[in-house]
């Protein structure tokens, strides 16, 4: 395990050079690695394993479009696709990929088939920490573990096929027999990982909900509309506000941030845009951080879990936020990032 200084902590990670693929395969060589779940992460991680030669097999609902999805993706059902509880007794690994709130309702059935020396494998530490709400507590004999992919399952497999690795985080919960650190390495190395970053289930949990609900997802899009609706209020046209809001961050700045920090950004800016931007993102901070504590408290006393469990698990929660998403859409602004991204010479021929 290497330790790196990041501003001065030292933190443990582990790198694919001291945890190379063929040690993977080798930790993983007489274990069925059984993928419960094809939304998002399920692909990703089970197509990754597959092409990194991991013994992995696919329990899913048949006569459903991920069930069909998968045999699209080359699952062979009988061999590698099975039902879901077909599935989890064939696994000595159940990778738990149910979305958070359908987790809950099909645990009765996963615990029946964690025999002992099993292991549960989530990606997030969503259940676990969250138990009182979850219901999700497993028997003390299996090995319980995390590897949270950092991202999305679509760039997770996208970075794969580059030949590059998406950063993880990792924890363990329950070491029940021993290997549980060799086979948590080995599976975020054999789902594609690039790094492997030390937690543990509670400081997961806390850390992701707050960076999807803050700069991740909801405050990005957030302060996109408070800046966009600003400017066209005062008559700026939809693609001036456009332009100057969401492409050229996403296009030309964000790009110049991920290869070396936002200095080196700003030094590539006018001395006009260096001399705003130094005077203007504390007063930023100041504003947003109260929203930004008041989301970390949402977050630690179980109500943003409860939230999800409770709007997640209706019936029709997934016409609801399709809806939801549509309203988005349709907005002005990203109506007007429609035409503007049609214009980017790879959209030309395919947007209108
Ligand atoms: N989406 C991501 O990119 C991402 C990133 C990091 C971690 N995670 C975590 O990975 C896990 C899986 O998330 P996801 O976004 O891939 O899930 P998802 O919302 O895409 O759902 C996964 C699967 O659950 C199935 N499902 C839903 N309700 C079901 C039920 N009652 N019975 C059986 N199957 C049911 C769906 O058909 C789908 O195949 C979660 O713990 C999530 O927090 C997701
Ligand atoms: C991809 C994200 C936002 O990082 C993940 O946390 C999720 O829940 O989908
Ligand atoms: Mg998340
Ligand atoms: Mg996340």
């Amino acid at each position: 395990m290497a330790k790196l200084n990041f501003g001065g902590t030292e933190e443990n990670v582990v790198t694919r050079e001291e945890f190379p693929l063929s040690k993977a395969q080798d930790v993983l060589k007489n274990e069925t690695v059984a993928v419960i779940g094809y939304g998002v992460q399920g692909p990703g991680q089970a197509l990754n394993q597959k092409d990194n030669g991991i013994n992995v097999i696919v329990g899913q609902r048949k006569n459903s479009k991920t069930w069909d999805k998968a045999i699209a993706d080359g699952f062979v059902p009988g061999e590698t696709l099975f039902e879901i509880e077909e599935a989890l007794e064939r696994g000595t690994i159940i990778c738990y990929l149910l979305s958070d709130a359908a987790q809950i309702a099909l645990w009765p059935t996963v615990k029946k088939h964690l025999t002992p020396g099993k292991a549960l494998y989530f990606s997030h530490g969503f259940g676990i920490t969250f138990n009182e709400q979850t219901g999700i507590v497993p028997p003390a004999d299996v090995d319980v573990f995390l590897v949270a992919p950092k991202g999305s399952g679509t760039s997770l497999r996208r970075m794969f096929l580059q030949g590059r690795g998406l950063n993880s985080s990792y924890a363990i919960f329950q070491d029940a027999t021993g290997n549980a650190f060799e086979r948590v390495i080995a599976l975020g190395i054999a789902v594609g990982s690039g790094y492997l970053f030390e937690t543990n289930f509670k400081k997961e949990v806390y850390s992701d909900l707050t960076g999807e609900r803050g700069t991740l997802m909801g405050c990005i899009q957030g302060i996109f509309a408070a800046q966009y609706e600003v400017l066209r209020a005062n008559g700026h046209t939809p693609s001036e506000a456009f332009n100057e809001t969401v492409e050229e961050l996403t296009q030309s700045l964000m790009p110049l941030v991920a290869e070396n920090g936002m200095d080196w950004m700003y030094a590539n800016c006018s001395t006009t845009a260096q001399r705003g931007a130094l005077d203007w993102w504390k007063k930023f901070r100041d504003a947003t951080k109260p929203v930004f504590e008041d989301l970390y408290k949402s977050v630690a006393t179980g109500f943003e879990s409860q939230r999800s469990i409770d709007s997640n698990s209706q019936p029709d929660y997934r016409e609801k936020l399709d809806a939801e998403l549509k309203e988005l859409r349709d907005s002005e602004l990203w109506q007007a990032g429609k035409t503007v991204r049609s214009l980017r010479p790879e959209n030309q021929a395919v947007e209108a």
